[in-house]
């Protein structure tokens, strides 16, 4: 988490930085900016640039790798001082606000000249906050993620038993959503829901009980108690909705309130009175979504991997979107498998109808493809921040829906989901589409301030505008003319830059004679370069009025129009964002679809029964990266349904050697319960899966040394959560508890975890161990159900087969893998020694062994311990180093000679 005391401190309550005594009136005009926006760091327009002063300076530069300089003195001290180039600030805040700062960008909102003619500072102010959960420029924004921005609020209850309000919207895309959960579920919440930025108020974020689930959180802005006032809620949620009440917006617990008005006020806050459209406040009911610890999508590295990267996550191995929203959608959805079966089935109808119809999909891919980002357009334009471009991508979208419309229409009946999304792209104006059409020229600029996006034709008066301009501009070509004649000066120019408008310029040679009369009396002087005169007239200064008028008139017309379709579209913005929504909707469930067809995954039941049946059932990341090195991946059953006499759920206990595939298994049978609750088709031959409400695993350990947990306490406070909090629906994936202590402690653990489950939580369960004692526990357990994983051995190595089966593993085969990792052979061949000792007497006696073992350096210099590799072993390796694929035929009859001389000689 990134909270930094210099920027997290309440809007309102900071002190203001000490006036210094006397003060430049640039400095005291920074102070008083900078003491109205604290907890910001303050990007202050200074021509070209924007500067940052004092401990804004040290922080930027530090987080920048920028040069820290001085500029003037402060109070007797230099004032610490750094700058970035306006036109590449985007790059600089990007990484600000990826490092969870934010930034206050104050502009110079007069020119200034009209400053000095006046003899005082040029003014200026903050136009814009920018901070991590309320962005909206695609430059600073991730096109597949959505940014969340959310906001915590809390309600006391009795008996520790609080309440906690979520809102969280994603203001680049209209997306509003709220809920309520408890402190025990809070953390799974916000896992799920990955915000950008968390605001807080000031007592929850001091909350000893609530920090260390608030440090997970990328950035945290502690914010006053007004802002989470329950008794405004409603009142601000009204105003920034413009309706008088909330009910037929949306029916929100106070608490929910509470926060959703705390978001809008936040927005209000950092977007300075422009207001961001935003979909009505949606209520995610409790429990429609299958909670899923922090620990859990680790784990199962859901949408990163345990490095932080998204490629090897699921959503990387089944994305096969083609637009940036239906990415977005795609990972909302991963990240919350729905407990709805008949919210399911409908998802999966749609992944149906298009998993059969493959022609059909690629064709609406196709289109899906060219389409534009209409949310995104719709939120910058609504903000005053859209340029021409954007009304192209909503005149754009609005065609691909008709595109879409008519290919759709091949189906004969569409699923629900199909339908409703079909309904939705009927939405949006046609005529506002063909508005757009004729309004917009083919080459757009990307800012409107540059003008020339209005079709020539559109609006008379623009034409008229335009035409006066460009013919001064002819007026001009044929003064150049005329000058050049005049003055015998064949080289004479007319010329045009920023500082000086249109002046007339000659040769150092020719300049004397210009200022000399008689032509002195039409050329006035202006400037003198090295190799040029420069000079105007009376005449060139009238055009030049001329041209800057009618040009800056086009460009007036020019925004006018902009507006009025600005205004046209923010009018229609619940139909575009509607229209958007089922865009993505459809590119998700094509996108399934293909996944299908393309890695052969079938329909999953789902219902609400308490059966987890899989046959031929697969790792969705590990076969993908198999394929690609050319291997096939074997496929195993699961089957953890309760029995015919049985009322609950089955634990498998997995056992097998190291390597052979059970951390696989048992996080291919979560991800299966995962994706078919998410609505979409799964790796298996056939799937039968009653809805899981809630997910755990615990797989493999990590040391959480910042929170000072050892490897082993991380893992018993996963382990505890699982058995304290599974109920009888829940899904638990337990690999190697007990693995990160003494032998004996970690076996008894194991031991107790498993009888809990099984007595207590009573849910489907799997458990891999190397503790292959645990197995003899089915013996009194009647629901635990003992499966391994297949292994054969081959001249004394292990051969990986990787077949679930019934029945238990008597050895782990740690030694041979241990020799495949290439542990040295002395220590390999030590090892299997002391595990023949250890066998022959009691396991759990190492002690009373340590004299019938002779100390490892002097066995470890004995010559036996390295013996040399047999004919056999060398013959094997030599075919192994050979790769028929890169040889010539040469080489390969070369090869096969050189085999031969290795076998032994016959005698
Ligand atoms: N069903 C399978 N088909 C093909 N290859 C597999 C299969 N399952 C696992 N593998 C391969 O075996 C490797 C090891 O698998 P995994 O990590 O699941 O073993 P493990 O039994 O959990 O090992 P350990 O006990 O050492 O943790 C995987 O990286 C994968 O490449």
């Amino acid at each position: 988490m990134t909270i930094r005391p210099d920027i997290a401190l309440p809007p309102d309550a900071a002190p203001p930085p000490e006036a210094p005594a006397k003060m430049s009136p640039m400095m005291e005009q920074y102070h008083e900016i900078k003491a109205a926006n604290p907890g910001l760091l303050l990007f202050y327009r200074m021509g070209d640039f924007y500067e940052l002063f004092f401990e804004d300076a040290e922080i930027a530069s530090r987080a920048l790798g920028i040069t820290l300089t001085k500029r003037g003195k402060h109070l007797g001290a230099d004032i610490p001082m750094c700058g970035v180039p306006v036109e590449r600030s985007d790059d600089y805040l990007h990484r600000l606000i990826a490092l969870g700062h934010r930034v206050a960008v104050c502009e110079q909102t007069e020119d200034p000249a009209a400053a000095r003619a006046r003899k005082s500072v040029v003014r200026r102010d903050v136009v814009r906050l920018i901070t991590p959960g309320t962005l909206t420029e695609d430059t600073l924004l991730d096109a597949r993620a959505n940014n969340y921005l959310l906001a915590i609020a809390r309600a006391r209850g009795s008996a520790g038993a609080d309440r906690i309000g979520l809102a969280w919207i994603d203001i680049s895309t209209g997306e509003f959503c709220v809920t309520e959960c408890s402190t025990a579920e809070l953390a799974a919440t916000l896992a799920r829901i990955n915000p950008n930025e968390a605001i807080v108020p000031d007592a929850l974020y001091s909350d000893t009980e609530l920090a260390p689930t608030l440090r997970e959180l990328a950035a945290v802005t502690p914010l006053t108690r007004d802002v989470f006032d329950s008794a405004t809620a409603e009142r601000r949620l009204c105003d920034y909705f413009a309706v008088a009440t909330m009910d037929g917006l949306a029916a929100l617990s106070r608490l929910e309130a509470t926060a959703a008005a705390a978001c809008v006020t936040y927005v209000d806050r950092t977007q300075l009175g422009k207001r961001p459209p935003l979909s009505p406040p949606a209520r995610e009911a409790t429990g429609s979504t299958m909670a899923i610890d922090p620990a859990t999508r680790a784990n199962l590295e859901l949408t990163r991997t345990l490095a932080g990267e998204r490629r090897g996550s699921l959503l990387d191995a089944i994305d096969c979107t083609v637009t940036a929203a239906g990415s977005r959608l795609l990972a909302q959805r991963l990240a919350a498998p729905l407990t709805d079966a008949a919210t399911i089935a409908r998802r999966l109808d749609a992944v149906e109808a298009f998993a059969v119809d493959s022609g059909l999909r690629e064709q609406i891919r196709s289109s899906l493809r060219a389409a534009p980002d209409m949310a995104r357009a719709l939120a910058r334009l609504s903000l005053g921040r859209g340029g021409p471009r954007d009304l192209a991508n909503l005149r754009d979208g609005i065609r691909a829906a008709d595109e879409v419309l008519v290919q759709l229409a091949q189906l004969a009946s569409p699923p629900q989901e199909i339908a409703s999304a079909m309904a939705a792209l009927q939405r949006p104006s046609r005529e506002l589409c063909a508005e757009l059409g004729r309004a917009l020229a083919d080459d757009l600029p990307l800012l409107k301030r540059d003008g020339g996006f209005v079709r020539e034709g559109y609006e008379p008066a623009l034409d008229e505008t335009r035409k006066l301009r460009d013919a001064s501009r002819l007026v001009v070509a044929s003064m150049q003319a005329r000058y050049a004649d005049d003055t015998g000066i064949k080289a004479l120019k007319i010329r045009h830059n920023n500082v000086l408008g249109y002046f007339v310029e000659v040769s150092a040679q020719h300049g004397e004679k210009l200022m000399a009369p008689p032509l002195n009396a039409t050329f006035i002087h202006r400037q003198t370069l090295a190799g040029q005169v420069r000079f105007t007239t009376a005449e060139l200064g009238e055009i030049e009025a001329k041209i800057a008028n009618a040009g800056d008139r086009a460009l007036g017309l020019e925004l006018e129009i902009f507006d009025r379709l600005a205004g046209s579209i923010d009018a229609a913005g619940d139909d575009l964002r509607a229209a958007a929504h089922a865009f993505a909707l459809l590119d998700v469930a094509t996108a399934l679809a293909k996944l299908a067809s393309d890695d052969n995954y079938v329909r999953p039941e789902v219902d609400e029964s308490l059966a987890f049946a899989i046959e031929g059932g697969r790792h969705p990341v590990v076969e993908q990266a198999l394929k690609r090195a050319g291997e096939p991946f074997i496929a195993n059953a699961c089957d953890l349904s309760p029995g015919p006499a049985q009322k609950n759920g089955q634990i498998w206990l997995l056992t097998g050697p190291n390597m052979a595939g059970k951390s696989t298994f048992l996080r291919q049978n979560a991800l299966i319960a995962l994706l078919a609750q998410v609505g979409s088709f799964v790796p298996a031959i056939r799937a039968r899966i009653g809805i899981v409400d809630r997910l755990f695993s615990r797989v493999g350990a990590a040391d959480d040394l910042a929170r000072g947990r050892s490897t082993f306490m991380v893992e018993m406070v996963e382990t505890a959560a699982i058995l304290n909090q599974a109920s009888e629906r829940a899904l638990v994936i337990l690999d190697e508890i007990g693995r990160g202590t003494a032998t004996f402690d970690g076996l008894s653990i194991a031991w107790a975890a498993i009888e809990h489950l099984h007595e207590q939580n009573r849910c489907r369960s799997l458990f891999a161990t190397h503790y292959h004692e645990l197995t003899a526990l089915s013996a009194k357990l009647p629901r635990l159900f003992n499966a391994t994983v297949r292994v054969k051995e081959w001249r004394g190595e292990v051969v990986f087969l990787h077949e679930v089966l019934p029945g238990s593993a008597d050895r782990s085969y740690g030694i041979q893998v241990a020799k495949l990792a290439g542990l040295p052979p002395s220590v390999v061949s030590r090892a299997k020694a002391v595990l023949a000792k250890l066998e022959a007497n009691d396991r759990g006696q190492p002690k009373t062994l340590i004299d019938d073992l002779p100390l490892f350096a002097i066995t470890a210099r004995a010559p036996a311990e390295a013996a040399p590799p047999s004919e056999a072993e060398q013959l094997i390796d030599a075919v192994k180093a050979l790769h028929p694929d890169e040889m010539t035929p040469r080489e390969a009859l070369d090869a096969l000679y050189a085999l031969k001389a290795k076998l032994p000689k016959a005698d």
